[in-house]
């Protein structure tokens, strides 16, 4: 028998019950919540259940044969539960190894993430809070009030959530999860709704101090890219700590081991090695092996990440409403990201320092070559300053790249985000294929941006591209920047919604079903996209921006209005296409500024 099968440790919770016996558990005790099926925790260790090292805890496993495992971390690096909340629970957040080690001498930080198994009709989880600082959480732990403050997250059954040190977090009564994460039991209780231990009569222990110290505040949301290894294959999360794959058995597969792996059974019937396994199972493979899989199931599967660290760059989306910091794999795909709300009433050090944090996260895995930002103009690109962006009236005229430069210890880059948008389409984009790409994102402003042979043109000025305020009428409306009759005051997403709402309608999709102003609007774009063919004749122009979620509306009234406008020879010589790469354009645009 290669496969080493595991039989759990059940922990006692307060939240507990003994619903875990649907997943296959069995147990005595009362008050269960949590099924260590993989845990080398000298408080709970699972134990080996049947063949050569039937009863050898995992721990003694680990330390004595090793060359079952293929790794050579001196304490076993992970941990698996299946959890079954019979009630909510407490409000709560993990350290990371840094913490984990300074304030508890234990050697790993709590790095853990949720497969859900099964979710009441609408449930709901806890991920993140609003508070804007650690002070303001701090003061509304101590003020009793942080309910009011946390972030809810559907959830159903299926889904499958990373949960990064840091995140102010909580499970709640019905939603039942496999949880995989480093081994630690280190868990910072923030806020426990003032319940009391039964068998005591007391409230458990809050961490409030050592919690506002572990949390994310401005909390930062974290996101991975799910990527699709081959027909039965696909990686949930790839992290420092160990990665996730989620394996769909429908027919014979066969697999091989590297390092361990660790194989929980979440639906059906697994075969593997002469034995069946259904759901709560938790077998060990060990490394260097080959294995024949067969059955219905479906399997998550974790293993250690190698320490080898690829090489990426960072873009970061800087929005007058939300910030975005991505790792960006060199074929421009998103691989991971933080968002954040952008706080633009606070000091801009503190949007600095959490960019900082995500950064440093991302190089316990990644070898980071470079950081670009893509933010809304004006810019003064040649100093790394905001000028007056609309929407970051507080930062105007602070500098931001050589801060951040000196923060990181990085180059930093700063654009301007409607070319940095476009760039990206240019390079991944609706537009990889040709040389010359004109990008206009047509949003709350217009922007734009030019890029030639992949470079972007700038210009002396950093305005190239600066569409909006281009006169494309002698009349309309006064603006404090624009000219008037630019066509951001004509056909921007502001505009219209301006329009719709003077004719008591709600948003600018509604507006744009009525004949005569989609005539107007169609003929003032039609008009600034006939001035750009004449000004550069690219190969392309790609539209983007919030108000293209309307193009099914005017779209060939749009082209056939362009046509109209350009010289004959160059009447329908220039596509215009949609961007492919939606909201994504500007963070993976920032991410490739020389
Ligand atoms: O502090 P309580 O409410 O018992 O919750 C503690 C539990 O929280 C979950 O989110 C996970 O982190 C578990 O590994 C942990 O044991």
């Amino acid at each position: 028998m290669k496969i080493i099968p595991l039989q759990p440790h059940y922990q006692y919770r307060l939240w507990g019950g003994d619903r875990l016996k649907r997943f296959g558990f069995y147990f005595d005790e009362v008050s269960i919540g949590e099924a260590w099926t993989a845990s080398a925790l000298p408080q709970g260790s699972s134990v080996v259940s049947a063949g050569p090292y039937a009863g050898t805890p995992l721990g003694e496993l680990y330390n004595t044969h090793r060359e079952l495992f293929g790794i050579d971390a001196s304490v076993f690096p992970l941990l698996i539960k299946w959890i079954d909340p019979n009630d909510d629970l407490s409000i709560q957040v993990h350290p990371d190894d840094e913490l984990a080690q300074s304030l508890e001498g234990q050697p790993y930080g709590k790095n853990e993430c949720w497969y859900i198994l099964d979710a009441p009709e609408g449930g709901e989880i806890i991920y993140g809070h609003t508070f804007e600082s650690k002070e303001t959480l701090q003061q509304a732990l101590e003020a009793g009030d942080v309910m009011s403050g946390l972030i809810r997250r559907p959830v159903s059954r299926g889904d499958f959530l990373y949960v990064p040190a840091g995140t102010v977090h909580a499970l709640t009564k019905d939603v039942s999860v496999l949880e995989i994460q480093q081994s630690s039991d280190t868990t910072y209780r923030l806020y426990d709704y003032g319940r009391t231990e039964p068998t005591t009569g007391r409230t458990r222990d809050l961490h409030v101090n050592q919690g506002t110290l572990a949390s994310f505040a401005p909390h930062l949301d974290y996101v991975e890219h799910v990527l699709s290894l081959n027909h039965f294959r696909t990686q949930l999360t790839r992290n420092p700590y160990f990665f996730v794959e989620k394996w769909t058995i429908e027919r014979e597969e066969s697999v091989s081991t590297d390092t361990f792996r660790l194989l929980s059974v979440v639906d059906g019937t697994l075969e593997i090695d002469g034995s069946s396994f259904d759901i709560g199972a938790t077998l060990l493979l060990p490394a260097g092996q080959s294995f024949q899989l067969d059955g219905t199931a479906t399997c998550l599967v974790t293993g250690v990440s190698s320490p080898t660290k690829q090489k990426a760059r960072i873009g970061i989306d800087l929005g007058g409403t939300n910030t975005r910091i991505a790792v960006v794999s060199t074929e421009g795909r998103l691989e991971k990201q933080y968002k954040l709300k952008t706080q633009p009433h606070l000091e801009l050090d503190t949007l600095l320092n959490q960019i900082k944090l995500a950064v440093e996260r991302f190089q316990l895995e990644y070898d980071i070559t470079h950081v670009g930002i893509a933010a809304p103009g004006p810019l003064d690109l040649k100093r790394g300053a905001f000028l007056t962006p609309p929407n970051l009236p507080n930062w105007h005229h602070q500098t931001i790249v050589e801060p951040l430069c000196t923060l990181l210890g990085l180059p930093v880059t700063l654009e301007n985000d409607a070319n940095a948008a476009a760039l990206a389409e240019a390079k991944f984009g609706a537009g990889r294929h040709v040389d010359s790409v004109f990008y206009v994102t047509v949003s709350t402003g217009i922007g734009g941006g030019f890029v030639y042979k992949q470079n972007l043109i700038s210009g002396a000025h950093g305005s190239a591209g600066e569409v909006g305020n281009m006169i494309i009428r002698t009349d309309g409306p006064t603006h404090p920047t624009l000219n008037v009759g630019a066509l951001e005051t004509h056909a921007s997403g502001t505009a219209l919604h301006e329009r719709a709402r003077t004719k008591g309608m709600t948003d600018s999709m509604t507006l744009l079903t009525d004949e005569i102003e989609r005539n107007t609007f169609v003929e003032d774009l039609a008009t600034g996209l006939a001035n750009i063919i004449h000004t550069v004749d690219p190969d392309v122009i790609i539209l983007g921006g919030g108000v293209t979620a309307s193009a099914p509306l005017y779209w060939n009234q749009l082209q056939d209005a362009v046509a109209m406008r350009v010289y004959p020879h160059l009447r329908g010589a220039t596509p215009l296409v949609l961007q492919q790469l939606h909201g994504d354009a500007g963070v993976i645009g920032a991410a490739f500024l020389p």
